[in-house]
């Protein structure tokens, strides 16, 4: 049964008493609204938690009666940096101020220690309930699970909360969190234990040791980081009084930055131990004992908490964030019981069995880590349909699963999962890596990571999804060794492909660690459906396994390229060679370092019947004449290390056999490689917009302006709705394209690819524009990606055919259809 807030206090404990009239004059002084003449002023303690002692007070003044919470350090001698009440206030009023995560409003900070001995400060008093044990007794089963559901819900409010946003950019070090924790609690528990002191359990230091060798990688890079509460647990949550949501996190004192799966793995302590009785044994949390009907499972609970916040399932770390939360519970309890050893306990008599506590917690965590399995691999099945929702709302994956045409299967949604896992543990904590050198001196050279990164994709069979299966099994024709199969994907269809390309075009950087960037992805279509066997071993493979890279030369400066037709670049044949000459300019890749061959547009056939002239040429980028003169930038970004290339050609002598499927069908050719290459831009935009909804909300509901977060402004709300509806209806077109490509073919699809074409540049652009606004100076800065997202999203609607040709396209066919 839950306690009322103001159930919970009783008698000042002797040991904590300080000066009553000193904390009247200041609240009076100090405290907006305070009344200044009070009649009757009552200070009383809450008896519950043991770490900085919270005193509620109570002011009279005629009819009227205000209730306040006033938190203090313990007096006496302090382990270091520990009871930090300033950094309580710090935290409590950022989040008060900037977001909507449930806090109490904070009222002043006292730092001088002469007022009432130690610093403090001044809170709101939230009349509510309190849950303090986790078994929910007494309470019916729907309420349980309701009350499971705000917790997780809470945690991943306060885990959103954009740390440089609302100020507290320096309140912790994102990275090495636990590393120093580790460190930190080992620390303090030699400092409580000992000669005189706790007893000092040798388990525990073996534990250090365990912890020390496994801290997951995730934790050096900071993936996990953002706010931490550091005792994120059930009975520090204030229930609304007759509603199951939370209307206040307390006790911040062990806040920081850093890695949060430590809170969560926190919260789910009572699921392990059970810590509520003063006799604790190993193995008696929830799991062992009976989950009480209504209260989820750990799993189900952690998928909550994930699908909410938007992370991926934690099963390959969590036994070490759970093994660390064990740990740092018994040194918590070292310390407490160490304090009450001393005399400076602010849990009174409760504390005496605190030593105990921490050497059966640390026999608990020993049990655990020796587990075999310690999670499911995936998350329970109604979750992962709620996570899946959930992402649809914002937080990035929005295929609503809940039924519909266009419902991934089995295949592609576990495909979706391991590549959002990927992104979120590789490709977006590298992002500022990768533009540092982009931008540097060395720009035009590829990230040491960036190849690793592309090795471990390969391992994780996310490599070459974009292959189609009948391309595939062309290729397979020509290439009989087994080991050809590693290189050709997944057997996927261009619909499904659709679902995890835009996955990739999340980030700017990922297409290419998944080698599925353009243009290679176009240029090896071109090899797979047009190579002759040769072609296919010379260049295909090498591109297939990522060993190379590639470009398209077809425009050129001097002819309005939009219409191929009028290109003017020669390839004339010369006994068994061809001999190319002209000037080409926004050949994407060709600055790659690691770019080997291009595939050049040109005419062998001046004379011929206008679609007949132009021809497609292999030319190996190292061949003497090939000029590259400059890289071209899109309003500044010369995309480094990638580039778009001026390419002059002069004299460019290649063999015969390099011409792609013979003379005079270059027209054919680009006909094929418009499909489905093309289509991956469109799939990637739903991506970026994604990228940019996401960081739009997650703005908005962190930054105030005219004393309203901007998610309260109306303004913003129908800005907000009006970018959902586009790119849930671009979303769609696009994947109809895929599947009308798949089922019907490239020819009848054209008009609707043609639609995507339009539909899919323009809908980005709209959405990163007002995610740009959203954040306000910073968005167009090179601070954030969205500035770069926005005009790589306005170079598609010209680098994929002007949006006027594919109108035209569209226009033409629904004429057609009128007259038929
Ligand atoms: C970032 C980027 C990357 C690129 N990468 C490559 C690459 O790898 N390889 C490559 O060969 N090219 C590449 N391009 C070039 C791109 O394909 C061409 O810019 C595009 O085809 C248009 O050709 P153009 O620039 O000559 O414009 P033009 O043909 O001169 O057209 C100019 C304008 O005329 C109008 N127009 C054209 N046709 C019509 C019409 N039918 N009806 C009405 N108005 C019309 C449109 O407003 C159009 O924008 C890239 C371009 C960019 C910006």
């Amino acid at each position: 049964m839950a306690s009322r807030t103001s159930e919970l206090v009783g008698r000042v404990d002797p040991a904590q008493s300080f000066d009553v009239d000193a904390l009247l004059r200041f609240a009076i002084a100090s405290v907006d609204g305070f009344p200044q003449t009070p009649s009757q002023f009552i200070v009383s303690q809450f008896g519950h938690g043991q770490s900085n002692p919270t005193f509620l007070i109570e002011v009279h003044s005629g009819s009227l009666k205000k209730r306040y919470v006033m938190r203090k350090k313990p007096p006496g001698k302090l382990l270091e940096s520990a009871h930090a009440v300033e950094r309580e206030f710090q935290v409590l009023h950022a989040l008060g101020t900037h977001t909507l995560v449930p806090v109490p409003k904070v009222y002043c900070l006292c730092t001088d220690s002469k007022v009432i001995g130690t610093p403090f400060y001044i809170m709101e008093y939230l009349e509510g309930r309190i849950y303090l044990d986790p078994m929910l007794p007494d309470v019916p089963p729907t309420q349980r699970n309701a009350i499971y559901h705000a917790t997780a819900k809470a945690l991943a409010a306060l885990h959103s909360a954009d740390v440089e946003a609302i100020g507290l950019r320096s309140y912790g070090k994102p990275k090495d969190y636990c590393k120093r924790q580790v460190e930190r609690w080992a620390k303090q528990y030699i400092v409580s234990t000992g000669e005189g002191k706790s007893n000092r359990n040798p388990r525990m230091l073996d534990l250090v040791n365990w912890l020390r060798k496994n801290i997951p990688i995730e934790d050096s890079s900071g993936t996990a980081a953002g706010l931490v509460h550091g005792d994120f647990r059930i009975d520090n949550l204030v229930f609304h009084p007759t509603e199951d949501r939370v209307i206040g996190i307390l006790d911040w004192e062990l806040s920081t930055v850093g890695n949060q799966m430590c809170d969560v793995a926190y919260s789910c302590l009572h699921y392990i131990v059970d810590i509520s009785s003063d006799e604790v044994k190993k193995n008696e949390g929830l799991e062992f004992s009976r989950i009480p009907e209504g209260v989820p499972s750990l799993a189900e609970y952690l998928a909550e908490y994930c699908a909410s916040v938007g992370k991926p399932w934690p099963v390959a770390q969590w036994k070490f964030y759970l093994a660390f939360s064990l740990f740092r519970g018994a040194s918590i309890y070292a310390g407490v019981h160490c304090r009450w050893i001393l005399g400076n306990a602010s849990g009174g008599e409760r504390a005496r069995h605190a030593g105990k506590k921490a050497d059966a917690i640390i026999e608990t965590a020993w049990a655990f880590i020796h587990r075999e399995s310690v999670l499911p691999l995936h998350p329970p099945q109604q979750s992962v349909r709620q996570e899946n929702m959930q992402h649809g709302n914002g937080s990035g994956d929005s295929l609503n699963l809940s039924g519909g045409r266009f419902v991934p299967n089995k295949k592609v949604q576990e495909l979706r999962n391991k590549l959002i896992k990927f992104m979120e543990d590789h490709i977006y904590p590298m992002e500022n890596e990768f533009y540092k050198l982009a931008q540097s001196d060395m720009r035009w050279s590829v990230h040491p990571h960036e190849e690793k990164l592309k090795e471990l994709a390969r391992k994780q069979g996310l490599w070459n999804l974009f292959i189609p299966f009948d391309s595939a099994a062309r290729v397979k024709k020509v290439i009989s060794d087994k080991a050809i199969d590693k290189l050709l994907g997944a057997g996927l269809s261009n619909l499904e492909y659709g679902y995890l390309c835009e996955i990739m075009g999340r980030s700017l950087w990922a297409p290419q660690v998944f080698n599925c960037g353009a243009p290679d992805t176009g240029n090896m279509e071109v090899l797979m459906r047009y190579g002759d066997d040769e072609q296919i071993r010379e260049w295909l493979v090498p591109l297939l396994d990522g060993t190379i890279r590639s470009g398209f030369a077809m425009t050129e400066p001097q002819v309005a390229s939009s219409d191929a037709t009028n290109i003017e670049c020669s390839i004339t044949r010369h006994e068994d060679s061809y001999i190319i000459n002209g000037r080409k300019w926004w050949t994407s890749g060709a600055m790659d370092p690691r770019c080997k061959i291009l595939i050049v547009m040109g005419k062998t056939d001046f004379k011929a019947p206008k679609h007949k002239q132009q021809s497609m040429i292999l030319v190996d980028i190292n061949t003497p004449g090939v000029n590259i003169k400059r890289p071209l930038t899109v309003f500044g970004f010369d995309d480094a290390p990638h580039g778009h290339a001026e390419i002059l050609f002069k004299n460019v002598r290649v063999p015969s056999k390099n011409i792609l499927l013979g003379e005079g069908r270059g027209f054919e050719i680009a006909q094929g490689r418009l499909g489905p290459g093309r289509l991956h831009h469109c799939m990637r935009l739903i991506g970026a917009a994604e990228r940019g909804m996401q960081m739009m909300i997650q703005r908005a509901i962190s930054r105030r302006v005219f004393d309203k977060l901007i998610a309260e402004h109306g303004s913003f709300l129908s800005d907000v709705a009006k970018c959902r509806i586009e790119l849930e209806s671009t979303r769609l077109l696009v994947l109809e394209a895929a599947d009308q490509l798949d089922l019907l073919g490239n020819k009848k699809a054209r008009g609707t690819i043609a639609m995507a074409k339009v539909a899919a540049p323009n809908m980005a652009l709209k959405v990163l524009d007002m995610a740009m606004q959203v954040h306000g100076a910073a968005g167009l800065s090179g601070d954030t990606i969205l500035a770069h997202l926005w005009a790589t999203s306005r170079t598609l609607r010209l680098a994929d055919g002007p949006d006027e040709v594919h109108l035209g396209t569209i226009a033409k066919l629904e004429l057609r259809r009128a007259k038929l």
